[in-house]
């Protein structure tokens, strides 16, 4: 047996990749594969010969059958590209020759192309470029976004869920090559600049910069396309087998081996005869799953490796807590900063049951490297001062030394963890770095190894599928001691993938309808965990999905990882028994100026603390979970009403807290779900635009305003430009007009001028109200007068975020007086069926537009919150926000369509 060690560069970053084979059993190796991809690099070499630059496997015989598609340089790859058969080229077919200005395929490919082909294909196009926002209005994601969704999207529909090994049928898999080829067509025209000799003549050279391929580009993709037709051949070799599917239903009338099978009785059941596969066929599906394994790696290997080069968005970078400590939780930390333990005994105390709770330690843990790696480059760049807060140096190497330290033990836990569960959906980092990428390049490389890594873990799963069922019926199968219940044979060390062999997403949602939930008691865990699954599976097979992503700005904090897995709370009523290791603590928290680590200090004293959560929306009541009941009467003993000197002299009031039910997901008491666009929200008319202005602009938007006088209304601040706005009518004096709208929201109303809608273009706006509110100030519910302003109205986010929300009364009878509306209190609407209500996440630099049926028939408001729920995340409003509200004022009178809410038809 020989072992070769071999190195592939992924991305700019070099990390080793190491696989063992067996040369007897004549696995195709990655070193071969490595071979194959160096040999059809060779873009600056235009000489070919026609043997040699194909599959070269440095050790092995070049076989046929471990490197067939190998015969020339891209065709290694791109042969299979083609489409298998061309049997029904009709009238309508016609041969199309690709000829862009490549800068690494070499080869012109010819294509049959069908005229619903290229139908599909306008329409992917133009979908592509819509951002996927149907209505053109620019609201779509980004191409990056827009490209990995459909590469995900496309795989999710050719491969679905791969409950059979057997062949793609030829029209699924000429539709995954057909498209994968249009998705991935965008490559061939991504180059960087390079240095480069060029004679000038006269003996000088001079040194010019020319393009080359892109080199991130040009190491992946062809690997990638390479293990993509190695995971087709392997369903493709999938024929003449000895075992076979029973159809639908059959498990429910089936053997009924185990209840496991029982359990999914609706799904194909695999067949084996009665004494099992044969020895000759069972070598053959362990081969074929050693080679879907090194595929599986390598895709893993170049997803982990471009997800590591993508960086982490700006938005979440600035919300992440600055410390490492603070990210991971006490529990953590104290597990992580236990120096003389090993990574086994770490995870033994962090004694982790779910995918749900890895993944949880795992968004813990990266959100900490992400903090300290910032620390280092900070103190290694000497930015930051090495200051603590207690006001003396602390020796800075020993610091630096303490982090780098903890910073390993945490990133080989979370190699470890990853390694242990290789089929993890996302993490919080990895989802919001495709959310927000920009870089077409990494997410195509990104999407495309995920999707492959996932194909190979199917195929995987379903030969691990047979092997079981060979194992039942034929005890004396050397697999069957790696399956049967008692063995003690540890399967990892020689056939790790048998390891791999674990549940689908399908039966991972559908267990713990049993009660059962892989192998724990799902009883034992909460309602949250489980969800989890949705969100795993909607990863996995879709686009990442919004729950996962905390859409947040640098003013707003949020509390990471605290909502998903965190229990809710109320405070103990009689009868519902005395003591608890939960306290209810009230006048405490981030909206009285107490923070969560000063509080979870303070309670420290009187035990090991499990957590300081919000107790609600107010951010004045928290949750201070102690592991300990006796802890907690300690605690409640000694805090409960008496003044607090370690917080700032406030008075506790302490109670014992029960859990409560979960409430449905997304929705928090009387709250509405946050959207995060306008298209989730779905009122006709509204509109927001993210970044309508840049950082820059901001700044100086809001120096010019600070620059000029604020008059104080009773909660908030406002400037009037153009016309006065009166309060108590609600309305403008025409009479009164305060001049032209000042210089310093020219460019603003440029660019509104410069909108796609002809009615909004051509609004001449002449009002301006500036309003500045305070953290956790709101405004009351109204519809801007019909009788003053006429057309769209515009408001612009400065400086900080909030939650508008929305309301559209059905009734007549439930509609506000117009009076009332000027003023109202937010009333309790928790019965109120008969009111359509919405809310939307507005980040500083957003731009909001009120047009049509939003602005004549929804009434706006915004809730006077200092924290605010948005889906599964807290968002505190940290700072002011500014906002400056464009309007036109009206000539005529209103013509709207909406009489029942319009002033002066009432
Ligand atoms: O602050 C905002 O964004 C909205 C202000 C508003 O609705 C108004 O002034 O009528
Ligand atoms: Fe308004």
């Amino acid at each position: 047996m020989m072992m070769m060690r071999t190195r592939l560069a992924c991305c700019t970053r070099d990390r080793e990749l190491s696989f063992d084979f067996d040369e007897q059993e004549r696995i195709m190796t990655y070193n071969g594969l490595e071979s194959c991809i160096l040999n059809n690099q060779s873009y600056e070499n235009e000489s070919r010969t026609s043997r040699g630059e194909g599959c070269v496997t440095d050790s092995l015989d070049d076989d046929e059958s471990s490197c067939s598609s190998s015969k020339d340089a891209f065709g290694s790859v791109s042969s299979k590209w083609l489409p298998g058969k061309r049997d029904d080229q009709g009238s309508d077919d016609w041969e199309l020759s690709e000829s862009p200005q490549h800068f690494y395929v070499k080869e012109k490919r010819s294509y049959a192309i069908r005229y619903s082909d290229v139908e599909t294909m306008k329409e992917k196009f133009a979908k592509l470029l819509l951002g996927e926002d149907v209505s053109g209005g620019r609201m779509g994601v980004t191409t990056a976004l827009a490209l990995s969704n459909a590469i995900t999207n496309l795989a999710a529909s050719v491969f679905g869920e791969l409950w059979k090994l057997e062949p793609l049928p030829e029209e699924r898999k000429s539709k995954w090559q057909r498209e994968m080829d249009w998705l991935l067509s965008p490559t061939n025209y991504m180059v960087e600049l390079v240095p480069a000799k060029q004679n000038a003549g006269n003996g000088r050279t001079l040194e010019i910069m020319t393009p080359k391929a892109r080199a991130d580009i040009h190491m992946n993709l062809p690997a990638l396309q390479k293990l993509d037709s190695m995971l087709l051949e392997t369903l493709d070799s999938m024929v003449n087998t000895e075992f076979w599917y029973a159809e639908v239903g059959s498990r429910a009338e089936g053997r009924n081996k185990s209840t496991r099978e029982s359990k999914r009785w609706w799904l194909p059941l695999p067949q084996v005869p009665a004494n099992g596969i044969s020895d000759m066929e069972r070598k053959k599906m362990l081969s074929q799953a050693k080679v879907v394994y090194q595929v599986f790696k390598a895709a893993k290997s170049i997803n982990e490796n471009v997800l590591l080069e993508m960086p982490v968005p700006s938005i979440i970078r600035d919300a992440l807590p600055k410390s490492g400590k603070a990210s991971l939780g006490e529990e953590l930390y104290k597990v992580l900063s236990e120096e003389s333990s090993s990574i086994e005994e770490m995870l033994n105390l962090l004694n982790l049951k779910s995918e749900h709770s890895v993944l949880d330690v795992i968004n813990k843990l990266e959100a900490a490297v992400f903090a300290w790696k910032e620390r280092i480059t900070e103190q290694v760049t000497g930015k930051s001062p090495v200051w603590t807060s207690w006001s003396f140096i602390k020796d800075p190497l020993s610091e630096l030394d303490k982090t780098e330290s903890l910073l390993q033990r945490a990133e080989a836990l979370i190699q470890h963890l990853k390694t242990k569960n290789p089929n993890l959906p996302q993490t919080f980092l990895e989802a919001t770095k495709i959310q927000y990428g920009k870089d077409v390049g990494h997410s195509i490389l990104e999407a495309y190894s995920r999707v492959l890594g996932n194909l190979a873990f199917s195929i995987l799963s379903r030969i691990g599928d047979i092997l079981q069922e060979d194992a039942v019926s034929n005890p004396n199968s050397p697999v069957a001691k790696y399956h049967l219940p008692g063995s003690k044979t540890n399967a990892n060390l020689e056939m790790p993938w048998l390891s791999l062999r674990v549940r689908h997403s399908l039966i991972n949602q559908m267990n713990p309808v049993d009660g059962k939930f892989n192998g724990f008691d799902a009883s034992s865990y909460n309602v949250s965990e489980i969800s989890c699954n949705e969100t795993k599976t909607s990863s996995v097979s879709a686009s990442p999905s919004l729950s996962r992503v905390w859409c947040i700005s640098k003013e707003a904090c949020i509390v990471i990882s605290k909502r998903m897995g965190v229990p809710r709370f109320r405070p103990a009523k009689a009868g519902d028994g005395e003591s608890s290791p939960n306290l209810f603590v009230a006048n405490c928290g981030p909206a009285v100026g107490l923070s969560y680590e000063a509080i979870e200090s303070v309670f420290s004293s009187f035990g090991t603390v499990k957590g300081v959560y919000a107790a609600d929306e107010s951010g004045a009541r928290v949750i201070v979970s102690y592991f300990d009941e006796s802890c907690a009467q300690s605690a409640l003993k000694s805090l409960n009403g008496c003044p607090c000197p370690d917080l700032g002299g406030r008075s506790l009031y302490i109670r014992y807290s029960v859990l409560q039910p979960p409430t449905p997901r997304g929705q928090v008491n009387n709250s509405v779900p946050v959207s995060l666009s306008t298209l989730e929200l779905n009122i006709p008319g509204i509109y927001l635009w993210h970044d309508f202005i840049s950082g820059k602009e901001e700044e100086e938007l809001l120096a010019a305003v600070d620059s000029r006088p604020w008059k104080n209304l009773a909660k908030r601040r406002v400037q009037h430009y153009g016309y006065e706005f009166c309060y108590d009518t609600r309305n403008v004096n025409t009479e009164k007009c305060l001049g032209e709208l000042p210089s310093f929201v020219s460019s603003i109303l440029e660019r509104i001028s410069s909108f796609p809608d002809i009615e909004t273009r051509s609004l001449v706006l002449d009002q301006l109200t500036a309003n500045e509110y305070p953290p956790g100030v709101g405004l009351s519910p109204h519809i801007d007068t019909h009788s003053a302003f006429e057309g769209s109205i515009f408001s612009l986010s400065l400086a900080g975020p909030c939650i508008m929300e929305f309301r559209r009364y059905l009734e007549a009878a439930s509609l506000p007086n117009a009076t009332s509306s000027i003023d109202m209190k937010v009333e309790n609407l928790d019965n109120c069926t008969s009111i359509l209500r919405r809310a939307i996440y507005m980040p500083p630099r957003s731009m909001l537009l009120l047009s049509g049926e939003g602005r004549y028939a929804w009434h706006h408001y915004i809730p006077h919150h200092k924290i605010d729920m948005v889906n599964d995340s807290v968002i505190r409003r940290a700072s002011r926000r500014v906002s400056f509200t464009f309007r036109k004022v009206r000539v005529g009178p209103c013509q709207c369509e909406f009489p029942e809410y319009c002033d002066s038809k009432r």
